[in-house]
């Protein structure tokens, strides 16, 4: 393997907790609390899956002095102990604050579905829609998402996520309890 020249590091590195730098741009107010790496269990359902299941989850919002969020977030099946049975979804995008509290997220997947989604942040929560979904010549049906991030006290972060797919109206797919882990 051959060396190149060194090369510098990029220089304006993400900040992923509020009192870091770059200070967070004043538009992300409402979600400066968000910042940070959150990891947790849950479960999930839905009409066409044979069984329920529990996974585990890890969700990343960092950002660069920008008023938009990196999100980042993953799931891995896990069985009854707690221990990890296989990678699920992951996914990661955008959040885009608007000078009046609404947001707009674009989120993309694996599993070849992209999302374009709004909503807004009130004191303690986050709610998106998906206003359009885009999905590759392969991927599952997929005509709706509604995400939910509650934080229920300090350090601690409730998600739940419904889904209108392969056939079936907006419904229960998954809820989450989360804890900031930086
Ligand atoms: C924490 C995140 C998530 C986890 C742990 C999760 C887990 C699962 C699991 C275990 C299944 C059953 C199929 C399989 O074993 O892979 C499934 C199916 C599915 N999920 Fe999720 N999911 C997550 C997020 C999402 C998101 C964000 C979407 C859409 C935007 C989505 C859409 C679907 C669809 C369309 C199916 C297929 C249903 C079917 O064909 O019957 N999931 N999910």
């Amino acid at each position: 393997m051959t060396t190149g020249p060194s090369r510098p590091p990029f220089p304006f590195p993400d900040a992923d907790r509020p009192g870091a730098s770059p200070a967070p741009h004043p538009l992300l107010a409402p979600v400066v609390d968000l910042l940070g790496t959150w990891q947790g269990r849950g479960t999930g359902s839905y009409p066409s899956l044979e069984s329920d299941f529990a996974y585990a989850q890890e969700v990343t919002l960092t950002h660069d002095g920008r008023p938009f969020l990196h999100y980042e977030a993953r799931a891995w099946l896990i069985d009854a102990d707690g221990t990890p049975l296989r990678p699920s979804a992951r996914e990661s995008g955008w959040w885009r604050l608007q000078p009046d509290g609404r947001i707009e997220a674009l989120i993309t997947q694996p599993t070849g579905i992209a999302e374009i989604s709004v909503g807004r942040a009130t004191a303690d929560a986050v709610e998106l829609v998906t206003e359009q979904v885009a999905v590759t010549p392969t991927a599952k049906e997929v005509k709706a998402t509604r995400r939910r991030y509650t934080r229920t006290e300090a350090g601690t972060l409730t998600f739940t996520h419904d889904l209108a797919a392969v056939g079936h109206p907006l419904q229960h797919h998954l809820a989450a309890h989360l804890h900031r882990t930086a």
